[in-house]
């Protein structure tokens, strides 16, 4: 009966109908006689909105009068995607919306696809995001997410001739259904400007006078949890002028300047930055980063004076997470509203700091660890740089007790860093306050521990904890593979599962029963037949559905190794290009599939991108090979694009040098659905394995702890006979475009190979025979995809966030009874 009468708001299907036809006049202003799917698209969105609404203020009323302890989670991305399905799935009125939108002459599933992703993310670090808001608002954690309202969204991928071009994506064209501005939601924001010391009440105290003002304007989306009342908000920033300035230039009537200067001011949340590699301490950036902290902050100090007066208590009512580096300078600003508005004396302050912050690191490689300039911070935030030197100061007088003169040591742990460009090391601000600092998968923490953070887990081993990723089973399984959830709810005998996902592993004494894998395999191959029509639609190549589908879909990255899977191809269409016609009855037939985005700057990627097009083309067009193997690759990768690839895959490459991914949480979501898995033993593959069994996946390559080694070896490092025979044919312009492509064979030869893929190419090869071997016993396939999924409950991002509940942000469920 949940979901049927929701608050005044009612769900049957007459109502609902009602509902939606209002929003078509009142709200979409067209006729209710003559309106096209958009705009009945827009009209359905806001009736759901509506829902949302109504328990968004529920659930903000209960907060307020309960006044639990809360978690703030400040990330600079968000990648939500697609709102309308999760919403009516997670406010369990799927059935009712479904039957009025027939009544109405309308399909759920057409007006679903009229909806464009909310973008504001590049990668793993925004997905986990929106992940974890869904699984924070379905276990009724008293949650707000706090990032930026960017107008513009990550890129459009469009392929033009094998190369990636990007197209500003501008997502607010035509409005946002699924957010609520709030106007009254404003907080001024400073930068710039000078200091200047004054002598207040007796202590001598620093006065910032800033030289710019910018209004930061709210912007709240309601994230409705599953099969609860509870909708907790994702309260978004966008920059607006501030009206102080104009009044200036008015009376010169230098009327334009005023125009243009108010411009500016929108700027800062404008754009996402669509590189997620290293940082280039751009002065924007940094901007946004302060922007949506000082925003944020004001918001969280305002909500808690509301009820407190004595900020003893802000650490028993407020923890603060900083996903990734990204949010850190929210710790100097946090000790700048302490002591310079608040008037805490400093050592108080930083108690406070240390006590409220936790910190999640995403990224391996020391060098991915964001620095800023000395010069830039000290210009943009003159205060904060200041802040920055004092807590650094105290930082080296306490480790001088410990550590004595170990100057060594004492550079490698500063904040500060010395050298051609002093900067400021993020991280190890973060590392001195945090109280908890986290890795994404076990092998990462170690990682961690025993390289990038080594001095510090030394100090401090206990600030060290592992929070495995996850992802939601509701947009992972529920929304995006409908007839698996079903299937999944018939053989467990409950819906339970998609709130407790431990059932899970009750498929697993079904895993060799016949009826569910004749379920088993029809489910698959209705999403492959989806997957097949749109692979058709996009690029015009025909696939069979009885090839293996094999899927590499994620950013590109020279670490994530897209060239070993083209190289492998390549291997896959030589051997074929040399069979008989008997041997090539025993080949078993492919469809690889490619998709993901390269940083706009980053060129090598690009021409990762550009190979993969030159082979399939030679490859698509090769009658020898006909439909033993076709090459694909899917443009403009996104939420979207995943939730229709996932469910009709059959095999996924998570291919990255073992030591170089974080986790990976895409691994996770091919895992629910019972797509196998062929990967290194890196990030979270390690627990995956453990969960479902190794002899259920397809593991290669060098370990993490074996590759250092390998790499002092370089020159001496040969790759095998065929990993020479692939690239020559690459560098002979086997493909073409023979130049362009030069960099990518030197890069893996004569001694550069730093992703080693030379040496990863033999056991690439065994293991994808082994994938061969498996397919062509169908009955084996899908008794390992079984277990696949029976294996995927520790991967849900409700375990990852009843761990941070517990282990570091010490907050209860707080339930909205009504
Ligand atoms: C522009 C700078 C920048 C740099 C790094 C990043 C992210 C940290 C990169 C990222 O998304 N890392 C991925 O985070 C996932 C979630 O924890 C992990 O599963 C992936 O392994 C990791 O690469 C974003 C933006």
């Amino acid at each position: 009966m949940f979901g049927l009468m929701d608050g005044f708001l009612k769900n049957d299907s007459i109502s609902l109908q009602k509902d939606i036809l209002d929003h078509v006049e009142f709200t979409v202003a067209r006729s209710r006689f003559n309106f096209d799917d958009f705009e009945a698209y827009q009209a359905l969105a806001h009736s759901v909105r509506d829902r949302l609404i109504e328990r968004w203020h529920d659930t903000h009323q209960y907060f307020k009068k309960k006044d639990p302890k809360r978690i703030y989670f400040l990330s600079l991305e968000f990648l939500m995607g697609r709102s309308l399905t999760n919403s009516v799935i997670n406010l369990g009125i799927q059935d009712q919306y479904a039957d009025a939108l027939t009544q109405l002459g309308f399909d759920f599933e057409v007006l679903a696809e009229q909806e464009g992703d909310a973008a504001l993310g590049n990668g793993g670090l925004a997905r986990l995001a929106a992940c974890q808001m869904d699984s924070l608002a379905t276990l009724d954690y008293p949650a707000w997410g706090y990032g930026l309202r960017y107008q513009y969204g990550l890129f459009r991928q469009i392929i033009v001739d094998g190369f990636q071009h990007e197209q500003p994506d501008f997502w607010l064209n035509f409005g946002n259904p699924w957010e609520i501005e709030r106007v009254h939601v404003s907080y001024p924001v400073k930068f710039y400007g000078t200091l200047k010391e004054e002598v207040l009440n007796g202590k001598k105290c620093k006065i910032w006078i800033p030289g710019e003002s910018v209004e930061a304007v709210a912007y709240d989306n309601p994230i409705p949890g599953y099969g609860t009342r509870n909708a907790i908000n994702l309260r978004l920033w966008a920059a607006k002028p501030s009206d102080q300035y104009d009044m200036e230039s008015y009376t010169t009537g230098d009327y334009i300047n005023a125009i243009v200067s108010r411009q500016k001011a929108e700027t800062i949340s404008n754009v996402l930055y669509p590189d997620d590699r290293s940082y280039q301490g751009k002065e924007l950036r940094l901007k946004q980063q302060y922007f949506f902290v000082s925003a944020s902050l004001q918001d969280i100090i305002r909500r808690f004076k509301d009820l407190h007066r004595n900020f003893d208590e802000f650490p028993e009512k407020v923890a603060l997470q900083i996903n990734d580096t990204h949010p850190s300078i929210s710790i100097a600003e946090v000790m700048r509203m302490l002591v310079d508005e608040e008037h805490l004396d400093w050592s108080k302050a930083w108690d406070i700091a240390c006590r409220i912050f936790s910190v999640t690191i995403h990224a391996v490689q020391p060098e991915g660890l964001e620095k800023i300039p000395v010069d830039l911070l000290g210009n943009v935030l003159p205060r904060h740089l200041e802040i920055i030197y004092e807590i650094n100061h105290r930082l080296m007088e306490e480790l001088k007790k410990s550590f004595g003169q170990d100057y060594d040591k004492l550079s490698r742990m500063s904040i500060i860093e010395e050298g051609a460009v002093k900067s400021i090391r993020m991280a190890n601000l973060s590392l001195a306050c945090c109280h908890t600092v986290n890795g994404v998968s076990r092998v990462h923490l170690e990682t961690l521990k025993t390289r990038v953070f080594k001095d510090f887990y030394e100090l401090w081993p206990q600030k060290f904890q592992c929070k495995t990723n996850g992802v939601t089973q509701r947009r992972w399984i529920v929304v995006s593979n409908p007839s698996l959830c079903s299937i999944i709810s018939k053989w467990l005998g409950t819906e339970a599962w998609i709130r407790n996902v431990d059932l899970i592993a009750g498929l697993r004494e079904y895993a060799k029963d016949p009826d569910l894998h004749t379920e088993w395999k029809n489910m698959k191959r209705v999403n492959k037949m989806r997957l097949a029509e749109y692979i058709e639609t996009l690029t015009s190549v025909k696939v069979s559905l009885d090839a293996m589908f094999d899927v590499q879909i994620k950013r590109i990255h020279e670490y994530k190794r897209q060239l070993l899977n083209i190289l492998g191809i390549i291997h896959r269409y030589d051997c074929i290009k040399n069979m008989d016609e008997s041997d090539k009855r025993r080949v078993v037939p492919r469809v690889c599939i490619i998709g993901g985005k390269a940083a706009p700057g980053y060129e090598v990627a690009k021409k990762i991108i550009k190979l993969c097009h030159a082979v399939a083309d030679k490859v698509n067009n090769d009658p020898d090979v006909g439909d033993l193997l076709k090459v694909v690759f899917i443009p403009d990768y996104n939420v979207s694009v995943a939730e229709l690839v996932i469910p009709g895959s059959d095999l996924s490459q998570h291919l990255s040098t073992a030591g170089h991914e974080a986790s990976g949480t895409g691994c996770m979501k091919f895992l629910m659905n019972g797509c196998l898995l062929l990967a290194t033993a890196d990030g979270s593959a390690v627990e995956i394995a453990e969960e479902i069994g190794a002899e259920n996946m397809f593991l290669f390559g060098a370990k993490v702890d074996e590759v250092p080694a390998l790499r002092e070896k370089g020159t001496t490092l040969k790759g095998s006979l065929q990993f020479a025979r692939v690239v020559r044919m690459v560098r002979d312009g086997y493909f073409g475009f023979k130049d362009y492509f030069k960099s990518l064979c030197d890069n893996v030869e004569d001694g550069g190979d730093f992703y080693l893929l030379g040496y990863d190419f033999a056991s690439y090869l065994e293991a994808q025979a082994a994938a061969d071997r498996a397919f062509v016993d169908q009955e084996k396939w899908t008794q390992m995809s079984i277990l696949s999924t029976a294996g995927s409950g520790k991967f849900s991002s409700d375990r990852t966030i009843e761990e941070y509940a517990e282990q570091s942000w010490g907050i209860e469920p707080c339930k909205c009874p009504f």
